[in-house]
């Protein structure tokens, strides 16, 4: 995911061209966060927006069926709302308060259920997760259930290799 707030437009372009660069050398998706244009111009595998973005189903319309639309959701009503704009995945937070995001609502454990149980579609859980709750996050034990989605477990410490490693194997433990 490639998540700038504060970039402008140009800059933000090409640190998405050097990302996409990277990630097909790697096999590994790039989406882009709430920004379609930036999206489009350099060709990501798809977009992720908020609720109070440009809304799921424009994004479908404008990417297409090929490109991949996850949607931030904090409530049932939003989670099938998603699943009806022709969304991928659902994004789903903040399970714990963060300070990465300003005013995030805080949904704990027991909103990350109710959105789960709430939808097919797989559901990435965002906000405060790191290698000390991941496993707790993923013991709640609801197959659409896939994944955590973290910045500052790994951007706010000295060694992102270091943190990913830790993180990789806790999700690992916790999921087999
Ligand atoms: C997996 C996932 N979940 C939520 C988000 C947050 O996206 P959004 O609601 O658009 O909030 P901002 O990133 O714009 O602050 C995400 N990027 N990924
Ligand atoms: C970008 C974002 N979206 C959230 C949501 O609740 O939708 S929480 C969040 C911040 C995630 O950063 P960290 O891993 O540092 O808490």
């Amino acid at each position: 995911m490639n998540r700038e707030k504060d970039a402008k437009t140009r800059d933000f372009l090409e640190v998405a061209k050097s990302c996409i660069k990277i990630c097909r050398a790697h096999g590994v998706p790039l989406l882009i966060n709430d920004r379609i244009d930036i999206a489009l111009a350099c060709n990501a595998d798809g977009v992720h927006v908020g609720q109070s973005d440009i809304p799921a189903h424009e994004v479908r319309r404008l990417l297409g069926p090929n490109k991949i639309i996850g949607v931030s959701c904090k409530t049932t009503e939003q989670a099938e709302q998603a699943w009806i704009d022709g969304a991928d995945y659902i994004g789903c937070g903040g399970v714990y308060p963060t300070n990465t995001k300003a005013n995030n609502l805080t949904v704990g454990i027991d909103g990350l259920k109710r959105v789960c149980l709430a939808s097919k579609l797989p559901v990435v859980a965002i906000g405060g997760i790191n290698h000390t709750n991941a496993a707790a996050v993923m013991g709640i034990g609801i197959p659409n259930l896939k994944g955590v989605a973290v910045v500052s477990a790994l951007f706010d410490r000295q060694c992102v290799l270091e943190e990913a490693s830790k993180l990789h194997a806790t999700l690992v433990e916790a999921t087999t």
